[in-house]
């Protein structure tokens, strides 16, 4: 990993009630700093492709007037074909789509650079890397999925840290072009693995909102990736 590592927490493990705030809380201090997060990861479930049902649309759309941090939706729905390009239109800098849900995601994804956004492709624990090879050069993001989509705070699978060496291996040698980025079980624990295995960008949930300072935890996982990646 070349950069500073990023963090991206997950919304979905804040107060919804309080969501301006929440966001607040990651957003440092002026000027920056380390208790900045880099991006603010928006998980969007349908109860279809997930058994679960977060926010849509109307909620990036509100976000993106209340932070100027970049936000990475994170779109674990079907027929991401015809909803992701709203969240590009609505500003999102980056728009994730599983590749288990889009019918043509080389299409997609030139769509979605099209409106304005990065595109990211996610993989499920159980799908390989191997099989989508193709598709990832016209994707600027690999979400490389650590849990089951669908619910926070679940237990990270190191299982999948096999697929981040791979991608990390085809980065590095120049075949192809990603942030590769991580999602489920991220913590003070398991953060250190991800960062060895070289992920680029990490998102944390329940161990960015479950703390007491959401925005301590930033500057610590972002520390502790630093130090591992070394
Ligand atoms: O996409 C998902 C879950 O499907 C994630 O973004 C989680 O929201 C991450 O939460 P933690 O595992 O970090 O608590
Ligand atoms: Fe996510």
């Amino acid at each position: 990993m070349a950069h500073r590592p990023l963090i991206a927490p997950s919304i979905l493990s804040a107060d919804f009630a309080r969501l301006g705030e929440e966001v607040h809380a990651i957003s440092g201090t002026a000027g920056g700093g380390a208790t900045r997060a880099d991006w603010v990861h928006v998980d969007v479930m349908d109860n279809h492709f997930v058994p679960n049902l977060t926010l849509g649309l109307p909620v990036v759309q509100s976000l993106r007037k209340a932070t100027d941090l970049p936000l990475d939706c994170h779109l674990m729905i079907e027929d991401p074909d015809r909803w992701a390009i709203g969240y590009a239109e609505a500003g999102a800098y980056n728009v994730t789509v599983h590749v288990e849900a889009a019918a043509d995601p080389v299409m997609l994804a030139k769509n979605l650079r099209a409106a304005g956004a990065k595109a990211g492709l996610s993989v499920k624990p159980g799908t390989p890397l191997e099989d989508h090879l193709d598709t990832l050069k016209h994707y600027d993001t690999l979400l490389v999925m650590s849990v089951e989509p669908g619910f926070g705070g679940q237990s990270f699978i190191p299982d999948v840290l096999e697929k981040v060496r791979t991608a990390r291996r085809l980065v590095d040698t120049g075949h192809l072009k990603l942030v590769v980025e991580i999602d489920g079980g991220i913590n003070a624990d398991t953060i250190e693995q991800a960062a060895e295995a070289g992920v680029d960008c990490f998102v944390a949930g329940s161990a960015v909102y479950g703390a007491e300072d959401p925005g301590k935890a930033v500057a610590a996982l972002r520390d502790r990736a630093a130090r591992a990646a070394h």
